[in-house]
């Protein structure tokens, strides 16, 4: 069995077509890149995926299990999907532990462990409105994979971060990869998508086209 189906799925928001019959299987353990030019539906595509937003006709399932119908949420996902909401207010930590108590899964330790892993500093005190874009980011990143989800869907999860930050997060990536887990990323980097991705699928003319 496949770790996600799309099939048949179409897409349009008031008039704009954004997918025409598209189908997608992916399978565990394995990295998948999305690339389309801006605006052509990759975040979408991840919102259907991850069922924020419903196809206009279609199916997915997840796991055998079909989205809207069976489940409402893929319970073993870690997100990044546009920028994520934080509290400014609160430290990068505090803003982990907050999102942390949501599912009660993993204990303060695992949170140190990832935001240490992702390079930023769990003792510090400054609050997350002070950080930089690139922490924002590593913040981000520290959210999808602190609680050790087996499919990471990552929009654009380089973004914004510095040269030594990219080549530390390849090799996470890659480091998953070998631990089983299944990651769908979108990246406007090509030799990142190079670099990690066993498969390439194109958004082009509403469709899907493997490269
Ligand atoms: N909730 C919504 N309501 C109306 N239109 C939407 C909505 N969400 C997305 N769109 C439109 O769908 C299209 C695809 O958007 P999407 O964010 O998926 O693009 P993208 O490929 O991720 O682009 P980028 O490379 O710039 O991040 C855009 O034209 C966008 O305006």
């Amino acid at each position: 069995m496949s770790l996600i189906e799309v099939r048949n799925v179409q897409k349009s928001y008031k008039g704009l077509t954004i997918f025409q019959d598209i189908d997608l299987t992916i399978e565990k353990g394995k990295i998948y890149g999305i690339v389309g030019p801006n605006g052509s539906g990759k975040s979408v595509l991840f919102k259907l995926i991850c069922g924020f937003v419903r196809p206009d006709h279609g199916e997915i399932l997840i796991g055998g299990e079909y989205l809207h119908k069976d489940i409402t949420f893929p319970k073993n996902f870690g997100i990044i999907i546009d920028r994520p909401g934080y509290l400014g207010n609160k430290t990068g930590f505090g803003n982990l532990k907050s999102l942390a108590m949501i599912q009660n899964k993993i204990d303060d330790e695992q949170i140190i462990k990832t935001m240490n892993l992702v390079g930023l500093q769990p003792t510090a005190e400054q609050k997350v409105r002070k950080y930089s874009l690139g922490m924002k980011q590593k913040l981000a990143l520290a959210q999808a994979f602190m609680e050790n989800q087996e499919v990471l869907i990552l929009d654009e999860p380089f973004n914004a971060l510095d040269f030594e930050s990219v080549e530390k997060l390849r090799s996470l990536l890659l480091n998953f990869k070998k631990e089983g887990k299944t990651i769908i990323m979108t990246s406007h980097n090509q030799e990142d998508i190079d670099l990690l991705c066993d498969e390439v699928y194109r958004i082009n003319k509403f469709k899907l086209e493997e490269l």
